[in-house]
């Protein structure tokens, strides 16, 4: 593949990704993407609005006490309101007291928007964008003209959408970036249209360089696709968010649009490095916004080279390239296996891999491991997400283990109606085992039902296993399966277990939920015995 020209990426995730719903950026949440972005080596970062809120003023001013690496930060603003003098404009002395080389002014194509939103005249619209501009380059600073509407404002007035652009680059603008503001343009469109706007005003692009950008939306799902277009079109910039955030359906991703313009095209957006660092950049800045990562995401998300179905686990595992369109590793993604009852013998032999144990296909008790697996899918067992659960059924086909103990019984009291007690506790469980041929009675309290035998199984249970201890549970989840059956539905429970070192999950399926969180507590103990009892193994290896 021809290496082409670099394409020079400006990242709005602190602008346009916080006007998405559900976003709302603490000041320090804002300078901490600003320094991810920065060290990923993105050219340009559109910090906010300054004037529009004190927390925006607050982040620029943050930045010149202490200014990023490598990122140029970019101040946006509209133009200058109608009938006021751009060195009267509040908001664009305002962006001035940002203190940033670069600004990003944004500016109406749509003679609709003019006549409509900012009810003045054509001619005032235009006046509008070449005062702000000349005044912003007469006050130094570099101009990023980001023409709003203007798929829709050419679709309808070409020539008036056309005047616009041109008063912006005589005014002196560096760059004018076609945005799809509402999202709805398809890509044939954005290519036909940015290739119209070069034959009309041929100094936007020439041969060595391009001063064209691409802001899209994903109203219609193409925003990746259309920045796509445009860039092979002649674009030279491309805005978007980190993971797609942005108003209504979000902006243009820029996890899946650089890969993509790298990868497959040839473009030169980041250093090899940094690629390498789009996922956990991705995770880490979801994290950051308190937005659950989308696991299903192209390139970045965890499920990005999952593999499930066992006609593709087979054939991955003989060579990656039959069901992979990129090596994992070059976005700093990885390639995951999913045991599941779509599995075949080769998810099972990579799992029994993963587990320190030895086995082929040739073996029967690989065949019975898939049959048992299927079988217990098929009662609503969810392998997927209990992995240690099937560790344990793996070893407890292969070597039957010696139980812990035998449950003789339980009892649960839940105290619904009454304030809590003095200790604090709403249930009571007693429980009743046999190990080592000692019957063993024990009786606890907890905040709920499942806590409360948690306890008193652990109380039974330490004499014998002193390093349940040191095991807690730290999560827990129900799922109604047959939700028909209304409270007799069956429960799926998955509890997540840990040792202060790590976490482990187990399955529990019953139309009991006592039983069904019984079952995953109790795996959950046995793993961790297993673990414990591993790692000593290991230790008296190396020892
Ligand atoms: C396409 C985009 O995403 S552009 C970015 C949009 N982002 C935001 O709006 C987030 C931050 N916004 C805000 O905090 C507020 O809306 C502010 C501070 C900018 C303005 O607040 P207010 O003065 O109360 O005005 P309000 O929000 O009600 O209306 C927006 C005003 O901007 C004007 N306006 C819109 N685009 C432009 C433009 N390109 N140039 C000049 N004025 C514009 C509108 O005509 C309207 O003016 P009006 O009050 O005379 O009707
Ligand atoms: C400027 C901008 O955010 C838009 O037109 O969508």
């Amino acid at each position: 593949m021809n290496k082409k020209s670099p394409i020079w990426i400006y990242d709005t995730t602190l602008r346009d990704g916080s006007q998405g719903e559900g976003i709302s950026l603490s000041l320090d949440d804002k300078l901490k993407i600003a320094r991810k972005l920065d060290r990923m080596g993105i050219p340009f970062i559109e910090g906010g609005w300054p004037g529009a809120n004190p927390k925006d003023v607050q982040f620029f001013w943050k930045l010149q006490e202490e200014p990023l690496q490598n990122s140029e930060v970019v101040a946006f603003c509209s133009t200058r309101r109608p009938n006021v003098a751009a060195a009267k404009d509040k908001m664009l002395q305002a962006i001035l007291a940002a203190g940033t080389r670069w600004v990003t002014i944004f500016g109406k194509s749509w003679d609709l928007h003019v006549s409509e939103t900012l009810k003045t005249s054509l001619e005032e619209n235009l006046a509008m964008i070449r005062d702000t501009i000349e005044y912003l380059q007469s006050q130094g600073r570099k101009v990023i003209y980001d023409a709003e509407h203007w798929f829709d404002g050419y679709k309808r007035n070409s020539e008036y959408a056309l005047m616009t652009l041109k008063t912006a680059l005589d005014a002196g603008a560096e760059w004018l970036v076609f945005c799809d503001t509402n999202g709805g343009t398809l890509p044939h469109e954005i290519s036909q249209i940015v290739a119209e706007t070069i034959a009309a005003i041929p100094e936007l692009k020439t041969r060595d360089t391009s001063k064209i950008g691409i802001h899209t939306h994903d109203d219609a799902g193409t925003a990746v696709a259309n920045a796509i277009a445009a860039v092979m079109s002649g674009a030279s910039m491309v805005q978007g968010t980190i993971n797609g955030y942005g108003e209504r359906c979000g902006n243009a991703n820029l996890c899946t649009l650089i890969p993509n313009l790298q990868l497959k095209l040839g473009y030169q957006c980041l250093g090899q490095e940094e690629l390498s660092q789009l996922s956990p950049s991705s995770r880490l800045i979801s994290e950051i916004v308190n937005l659950a990562p989308n696991d299903h995401a192209p390139f970045v998300g965890r499920s990005a080279f999952a593999h499930k179905a066992g006609v593709h686990v087979s054939a991955v595992t003989k060579n990656p390239l039959t069901y992979e369109h990129i090596q994992p590793e070059l976005i700093g993604n990885q390639r995951r296996i999913v045991i599941s009852d779509q599995s075949g013998l080769s998810n099972v032999l990579h799992y029994a891999a993963k587990f320190g144990i030895n086995l082929s296909k040739q073996d029967v008790t690989c065949r019975q491991i898939l049959d048992k697996l299927k079988t217990l899918e098929n009662e609503g067992y969810q392998f997927e997400a209990a992995e240690a659960s099937f560790e344990l059924l793996m070893r407890s086909i292969l070597k039957p283990n010696k139980q812990l103990f035998h449950l003789q019984g339980f009892q649960v009291h839940c105290n619904i109606h009454q304030e809590i007690d003095n200790l604090g506790s709403k249930a009571l469980a007693t429980i009743k085992v046999e190990v080592d041929g000692k019957k063993i009675l024990e009786v606890a309290e907890g905040n709920g039902p499942v806590a409360a035998l948690d306890s008193a199984l652990r109380k039974a249970l330490v004499e014998f296993y002193p390093e349940i201890a040191d095991f807690h549970l730290a999560d827990y989840k129900v799922r109604i399966l047959d939700g028909g059956a209304g409270t007799a539905a069956k429960t799926r429970v998955l509890v997540e277990s840990g040792n202060g070192v790590e976490r482990w999950t187990t399955i529990g399926v019953s139309a009991n939920i006592l039983d069904a969180s019984y079952q995953a507590v109790v795996e959950g103990m046995e793993y961790g015995l297993l673990l414990q009892a591993t790692s000593q193994k290991k230790a008296s290896i190396i020892n």
